[in-house]
């Protein structure tokens, strides 16, 4: 760029000077024979660089309201100065008619200084200015100055010759305060160049650099002026001729920049525009304050087919016929005072009907008066479907949610905020209102047993070792009792180090279901007649604690209970009576047993009491005993009536050799037999496998020992 910048001007510059570098060492010939032959010339040279000043001066003043135009603005009043000057000049030169005084060399040098000293101050200047639009104010006063200065210098100079110093010398030429003044003109001519230069190349404003050109043109010219003998001599034209150089390189920089840089630069603009508002898919259109259509963009076009230049000009009525008319509608105004937003259904070229959102902008001069509106329409036919078929959806899920009892949880980690669908509430007989949308008021409603199990599957997960979570736990109803939930979620966003940053689940109410689970284990597990634990569960428990026996060395003690002949109760009083008693000895051992003892009806009236933490075999011998004591000494009551009844136990210890439950029913079934055979209501403890190694003679029963 800087290349571009500087090459044409310093070119043009470094020609002349190489020219001056010649021309100055010629001898002062004269060009033309007497001074009235070189007039003409003389006049053509001057009136083309009057006329370049009178327009650098109409184009400063036709720009002054506009930004940036302090620089010009400067130029044009300075060279208002150095154009009147120079015609002042013109109008004195050598072989003019006389105006007001004579005309000669001298009073055309005079008026010949006092432009170039404009000239010189303009250019001067020039780089000191910003570029900012000056006030009336400024501009009034400063041209009034320079045309007042310009005045006084030609009253001076036409009235008050004598008052000056001697330029020129009739017959011997200039005089060397000429020669002085013309020197001094010419180094500030090239510190103008200079300035002006670096300030072209910093700011990249070419015109600037073109100025250089011309001030460092003027300097060569005053130089030439400085060797002159004679007004019609060859340096004298020469001088000229470089002022003519420096005009045009004043224009071109001017004019390249106040008019034609900004024209291009204008257009550069509208040609953006036009391709900006053609690649939106929106409706844009322009209207002046009839409404008629200003211009329009592709998409437009396209959809009321019709080109560009077929609306220009036309109305909407004029176009769409009467009641077509898309803005102002309120007042009845052709285009929008205010901006308006609307939707509004248009019909396309192909017959459908499409729904437009379209907003009328006004625009204005800068003054703010109204030069018409801006209409943007955007087709919102597929976002209305789009958006009609998510609230439909929307719906459809609502209902699947409320039909399925689901509650809906939106947790946003990081803040701790927690956002709950009202059904959610509604699970826990709240409303939202009284629920903080906040992770604590969750906590607060959950079980505090079941915390453990919450966190022992939500911890892993947040951490992103499992998929998802899902967790069973209760929860807090408004009216006190406990909701039983199944919460099913998963992390929705982590960060990049995989820290969960938001997760999302849904709660739906199991309290039924948990019920039902409990009654069918209660089933599964119990016997209806006693409410005792079932054959199955005691099974069950009597080899859990066979495995507490093996690991820890423990001891247990297994009693097996039946009821002495029960079949003659059934058979004086009838089953019913025997059920009674069944229920009555049921409840009558369940209240003297502990509460780690399992009690079960393992069959018919065959009972089974399992002892974990018993000390010894005598020690389940003695609570054997306890217990057939205290069958024997409280009676059932049927028909109101005592019932007594007697029970035999046998009695045998858990034995980490044991293979299972059923060895030790075995051996207890043995003991229970003997206990039968030897009278009944009676405890007798079962033999170990070590005792079935010896003769049964030798084995003193322990029930013979036992307390009746
Ligand atoms: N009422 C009632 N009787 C039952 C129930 N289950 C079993 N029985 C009866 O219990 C009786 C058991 O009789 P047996 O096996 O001969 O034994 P027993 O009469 O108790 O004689 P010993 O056991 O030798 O003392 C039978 O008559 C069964 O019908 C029950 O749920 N209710």
């Amino acid at each position: 760029m800087l290349q571009a910048l500087k090459l044409a001007p310093a070119r043009w510059a470094l020609f002349l000077s190489v020219l001056f570098a010649f021309g100055s060492v010629l001898p002062a010939w004269q060009v033309f024979s007497a001074p009235d032959h070189y007039l003409a010339l003389h006049t053509a040279l001057e009136v083309f660089s009057i006329t370049v000043s009178a327009m650098v001066f109409g184009l400063g003043w036709s720009l002054r309201r506009t930004p940036q135009s302090g620089p010009f603005v400067w130029l044009g009043i300075i060279f208002l100065a150095v154009g009147l000057s120079d015609f002042l000049h013109v109008l004195s030169y050598a072989g003019m008619p006389v105006f007001i005084t004579p005309s000669g060399a001298e009073k055309a040098i005079n008026f010949w200084l006092v432009a170039r000293s404009f000239a010189v101050l303009g250019l001067l200047v020039l780089p000191f200015l910003g570029c900012t639009r000056w006030s009336v104010t400024r501009l009034r006063l400063s041209l009034l100055a320079v045309l007042a200065a310009v005045t006084l210098m030609a009253w001076v100079i036409l009235f008050q010759p004598h008052a000056l110093p001697q330029t020129f010398v009739p017959g011997q030429g200039i005089t060397a305060l000429k020669i002085r003044i013309e020197y001094v003109l010419a180094a500030a001519y090239a510190v103008a160049a200079l300035l002006l230069f670096a300030r072209g190349v910093r700011d990249g404003v070419r015109a600037l650099t073109w100025l250089a050109a011309a001030a460092w043109t003027m300097a060569l010219a005053e130089l030439y002026f400085t060797l002159y003998v004679d007004v019609s001599d060859v340096f004298n034209v020469l001088g000229h001729g470089n002022k003519l150089a420096a005009s045009v390189m004043i224009y071109k920089a001017v004019f390249s920049a106040g008019v034609r840089e900004p024209h291009a630069a204008l257009a550069q603009e509208r040609a953006l525009l036009r391709a900006m508002i053609d690649s939106v898919p929106d409706l844009i259109a322009f209207k002046d304050t009839r409404g008629a259509y200003l211009g329009c963009n592709k998409a437009f076009s396209r959809c009321y087919d019709l080109s560009e230049e077929s609306l220009i000009g036309h109305t909407d009525t004029e176009l769409f016929g009467p009641g077509m008319q898309q803005s102002g509608e309120a007042g009845g105004a052709a285009v929008a005072r205010k901006p308006e937003r609307h939707e509004e259904w248009i019909e396309g070229p192909d017959g459908n009907m499409r729904l437009f959102d379209t907003l009328h902008i006004p625009f204005h001069d800068e003054a703010g008066a109204l030069l018409g509106e801006i209409g943007i329409s955007r087709d919102f036919t597929e976002r209305r479907r789009v958006r009609e078929q998510i609230a439909e959806r929307e719906q459809r899920l609502l209902m699947a949610l409320q039909g399925a009892s689901l509650g809906i949880w939106d947790w946003d980690i990081g803040t701790g905020r927690m956002s709950f669908s009202p059904l959610w509430a509604e699970m826990l007989g709240r409303t939202l209102d009284e629920v903080a949308q906040d992770v604590s008021s969750w906590e607060a409603l959950v079980h505090p047993e079941d915390w453990g199990h919450i966190q022992a599957t939500l911890g892993p997960h947040l951490r992103g070792e499992t998929k998802s979570y899902t967790a069973e736990y209760r929860m807090r109803h408004s009216d006190g009792h406990w909701v039983w939930v199944q919460d099913a979620g998963r992390v929705l966003e982590r960060d990049e180090e995989g820290k969960a940053l938001r997760a999302i689940g849904l709660h739906q109410d199991i309290s039924s279901r948990k019920a039902m689970e409990e009654s069918l284990l209660q089933l599964a597990t119990s016997d209806p007649l006693t409410g005792l634990w079932n054959r199955r569960y005691f099974t069950e428990m009597a080899n859990g604690e066979l495995g507490r026996v093996r690991r820890h060395g423990s001891n247990a003690g297994f009693l097996l209970i039946d009821l002495d002949h029960f079949k003659r109760v059934n058979d004086t009083w009838g089953h019913a009576a025997g059920d009674e008693v069944l229920r009555h000895f049921s409840g009558l051992v369940s209240g003297h047993l502990r509460e780690v003892d399992v009690f079960a009806r393992l069959g018919g009236e065959e009972f089974g009491v399992l002892l974990p933490c018993i000390d010894d075999a005598a020690g389940a011998l003695r609570a054997a005993e306890r217990l057939r004591d205290l069958i024997a000494s409280n009676p059932a009551i049927v028909s109101n009536a005592p019932l007594p009844f007697s029970v035999s136990i046998g009695v045998a210890m858990l034995d980490a050799e044991d293979s299972g439950f059923d060895v030790i029913f075995t051996r207890a079934d043995e003991a229970l037999y003997e206990a039968k055979r030897s009278g009944r209501n009676r405890a007798v403890l079962a033999r170990t496998e070590k005792d079935r190694g010896c003769a049964p003679e030798d084995v003193q029963p322990l029930s013979e020992m036992a307390p009746r």
